[in-house]
């Protein structure tokens, strides 16, 4: 008999689960209502996890946890010999568990009795595009009256009713008990962001995926992982499991080539540059943009028909495509998505536009990547009669070689730049801004205003009404990171508020 430990007086209640350890040779099993990594979040009746992250040791935190109600705590072992070793603290179980860290994702999967495995999963991973591919998809899938949920950058939960969370991709106990909590509430499907960091740190390793889809991939984070090539490996994890339908974007170079690797993939191209393989495919013919969108004849291996979407830019039709090839694999009706695409609407802080009678338009959107802002500015530049401006800065304690780039990309592809803070963290904004101004060939051209919303203002008062100004780099945030602290800021706020004050 195993022995079920909830001490304390701990009551087992209707929100308590049993977590088993026998998968992992410790014949325990836990009553506790949920499992916590962190001890500021712990409530009277969790288990403690106590892992050793990049930062901090969480065992330090293991007192902390007890005076917060914790009735358990797994603890990350040394050795291979503590494995399974219980000691005691005031009667609570603290039970040593070696290699905790990696074994996140499974110890919730049956903690959760597999939510993944309840509905159907799709994980979207790449450099950009993954919180709108998301987005759209679970747009999509509510348009036909279907129930789904998101998970990303712009937060958790069943479509447009997210909570914001900390991380793109949760850690691997919030993620189950967040796809958990998307069963409950009768989502048919969820579609979540798969970052990089989420992939080598295993916070999705037991889930199972039903679609892995791929963006692209171009600069960024290479603070983390060192080499593109890196970056690209730890990408690549999402497409080397078990799962069932992959969906690769062959415009990009790394998606063409995973494509040799599975050529019983799902191809997806807006430019026809499909290559010789055994699975389905969805192209673009006859693509075109104006301001109410783009328009095109889809072609697929599920039929052919006429695409049509409000959502601008060449890179939201690679998106739109993409979302579509997901649930087209998940066996939705063609026709039936056709229908509703024009009703699909844009992701929050995601080429959004705010445009007032004679005013510049306003377009806020998330680019923080040379490649993103360079296809913001050329999607753009289509639609501007006039200049066309662009507002950016990059992010302290992130991707350093990123800065150069984004300034040159500003520089060659808008008429004026205002170059802002934007999340510095604890980096000296002044040290952001020299590491971008060295990108520059003319970088007294630019203007340096700190404050963003003195650099809105500005560039809004400078502007003629057939002028676009893209706001980019925060998109959705409603923050500035400025050393640890953050303050509330949001750029699609301080442009609401400046467009109505000059009515
Ligand atoms: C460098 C990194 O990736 N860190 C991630 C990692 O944290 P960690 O395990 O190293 O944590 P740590 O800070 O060393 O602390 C160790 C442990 O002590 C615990 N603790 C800490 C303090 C305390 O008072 N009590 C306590 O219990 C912590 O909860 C943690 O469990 O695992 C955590 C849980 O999964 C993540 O939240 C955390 O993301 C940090 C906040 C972060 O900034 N990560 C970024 C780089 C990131 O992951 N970004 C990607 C992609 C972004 C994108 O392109 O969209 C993302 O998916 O968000
Ligand atoms: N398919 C795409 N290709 C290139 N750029 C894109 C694409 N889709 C969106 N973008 C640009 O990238 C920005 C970020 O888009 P989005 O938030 O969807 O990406 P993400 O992959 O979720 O990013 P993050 O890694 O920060 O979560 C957008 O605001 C837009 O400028
Ligand atoms: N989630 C990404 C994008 C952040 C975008 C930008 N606002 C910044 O802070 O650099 C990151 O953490 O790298
Ligand atoms: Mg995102």
């Amino acid at each position: 008999m195993p022995r079920v430990l909830n001490t304390k007086g701990f009551e087992m209640n209707s929100s308590c689960r049993v977590l088993s350890l026998h998968a992992w040779n410790i014949d325990i099993e836990l009553a506790v209502n949920t499992l916590i990594i962190d001890s500021r979040k712990v409530q009277t009746g969790d288990c403690f996890v106590a892992i050793n992250g990049h930062a901090l040791d969480g065992r330090r935190f293991i007192t902390n946890a007890l005076k917060s109600g914790a009735t358990a705590v797994l603890k990350e072992a040394d050795s291979q010999a503590e494995h399974g070793h219980i000691d005691y603290i005031d009667s609570t179980p603290i039970i040593s568990f070696f290699g905790l860290n990696q074994a996140l994702s499974a110890l919730a999967d049956n903690f959760y009795q597999s939510p993944s495995q309840q509905l159907k999963l799709i994980g979207v991973t790449g450099t950009n595009g993954k919180s709108t591919i998301t987005q759209i998809i679970a747009n999509w899938v509510t348009l036909l009256a279907g129930k789904a949920g998101v998970m990303g950058t712009i937060g958790n939960g069943l479509f447009a009713q997210l909570t914001q969370a900390e991380n793109t991709t949760g850690s691997g106990l919030d993620v189950q008990a967040e796809i958990a909590r998307q069963v409950q509430q009768g989502a048919e499907l969820c579609a979540m962001e798969v970052s990089s960091h989420g992939l080598i740190q295993g916070r999705v390793s037991a889930l199972d995926f039903d679609v892995a889809l791929f963006t692209n991939l171009t600069r960024d984070h290479l603070d983390y992982h060192g080499d593109m090539e890196t970056y690209a490996d730890a990408k690549k994890i999402l497409f080397q499991g078990a799962v069932k339908h992959r969906v690769l974007n062959v415009d990009d170079a790394y998606g063409k080539m995973w494509a040799q690797q599975w050529p019983d993939a799902i191809q997806f191209s807006v430019q026809q540059n499909l290559s010789t393989h055994t699975g389905a495919y969805l192209y673009c013919d006859d693509l075109s943009f104006d301001t109410g969108g783009f328009s095109c004849e889809l072609k697929t291996s599920w039929g052919e028909g006429k695409l049509q979407c409000g959502l601008i830019g060449e890179f939201n039709a690679s998106n739109v495509v993409a979302a579509c090839a997901s649930l087209l694999a998940l066996g939705y009706d063609f026709d039936a998505l056709l229908q509703v695409a024009p009703k699909l609407t844009a992701v929050c802080g995601r080429m959004e536009l705010f445009k007032q009678a004679g005013q510049a338009a306003c377009v806020v959107d998330y680019a923080h990547t040379p490649d993103a802002l360079e296809k913001a500015l050329q999607a753009l530049r289509v639609h501007c009669e006039g200049k066309l401006w662009c507002i950016y800065g990059c992010g302290g304690d992130r991707d350093t070689g990123k800065r150069p780039l984004m300034a040159q990309v500003a520089e060659q592809f808008s008429d004026f730049a205002v170059i802002t803070d934007d999340n510095p963290r604890t980096e000296p904004a002044s040290t952001i801004v020299t590491d971008m101004l060295a990108g520059l060939a003319k970088p007294d051209a630019v203007q340096v205003i700190h404050d963003r919303r003195q650099a809105i203002h500005w560039a809004m008062s400078q502007s003629a009404a057939d002028d676009i100004i893209l706001v980019a780099g925060k998109g959705h945030e409603d923050y500035q990171i400025i050393g640890v602290h953050k303050h509330h800021y949001s750029d699609r706020e301080t442009i609401i508020e400046m467009l109505d004050n000059q009515q």
